[in-house]
């Protein structure tokens, strides 16, 4: 996964995955524009081993995550004079400074696919567990990069069983997925969560959080 080479900077002309725009407008009086994004709607869940108390997250390599770190060592890279071809970056950083812990997730792109059913598609893609869709508890659903992209996640709850597991998950490798899955036990969970050593998303977090304050007392007492 950290093999990640001839790195290159360049513009975004067109992109299938997200579309800048800008919004004029006046309120109370006051002219103003925002720039934003339209970039898709995404499913995440929060999945529980019960066999084995543990949490399964995925983690991967972040392009927008490592760029942010490469501009803070190479602001220059950044500033490159032509703004309209390729700009090879000559000296990255390491490819882990840009992989991130995360929910198990996906952007919602087929129209015909339930949210429900996109998410156990994920589940079964990222993390090789064939899970029921009857198994998937809707938890809630949030607004996410409300300055840039404002896009709605909906987090889901699923928990598995050893023998739910039919593959080995790591994403759809004919789309370049490359995705590691890792178990953090129940145990530890907590610890994880707020270590800032682990570079991890929001939904990681909070979703740990609700499972103790949902789940986790109802385990105590069986
Ligand atoms: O610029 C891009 C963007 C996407 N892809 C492809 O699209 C796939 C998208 O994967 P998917 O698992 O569907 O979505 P995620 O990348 O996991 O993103 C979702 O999960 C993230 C973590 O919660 C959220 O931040 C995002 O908003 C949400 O879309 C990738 O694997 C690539 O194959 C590209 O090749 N290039
Ligand atoms: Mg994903």
């Amino acid at each position: 996964m950290e093999a990640v080479e001839e790195l290159a900077l360049g513009p975004c002309a067109a992109s299938p995955y997200l579309r800048p725009f800008r919004l004029r407008y006046r309120q109370n009086g006051t002219k103003k524009f925002w720039d934003f994004m339209r970039t898709h709607d995404s499913v995440s869940i929060l999945i529980f081993n019960s066999s084995r108390q543990c949490f399964l997250l995925v983690k991967q390599f972040r392009p927008a995550v490592f760029m942010c770190e490469m501009e803070r060592y190479h602001p220059q890279d950044f500033q490159s004079k032509s703004q309209d071809s390729w700009c090879p970056l000559l000296d990255p950083l390491p490819a882990k400074v840009g992989v991130t812990y995360e929910l198990c997730a996906g952007i919602v792109d087929k129209p015909d696919l339930s949210l429900e059913e996109i998410a156990c598609k994920e589940v079964l893609e990222e993390c090789g567990y064939d899970v029921p869709i009857t198994n998937l508890k809707r938890i809630t659903s949030y607004r996410s990069g409300v300055g840039v992209t404002g896009s709605k996640q909906t987090l889901f709850y699923a928990e598995v069983t050893d023998q739910m597991k039919t593959g080995e998950g790591g994403g759809q490798a004919e789309e370049g997925e490359l995705i590691e899955v890792v178990e953090i036990p129940l145990q530890d969970s907590m610890k994880f969560a707020f270590d800032e050593h682990f570079p991890k998303t929001m939904g990681v977090m909070f979703s740990f959080m609700w499972f103790q304050s949902h789940v986790a007392q109802g385990l105590l007492e069986k």
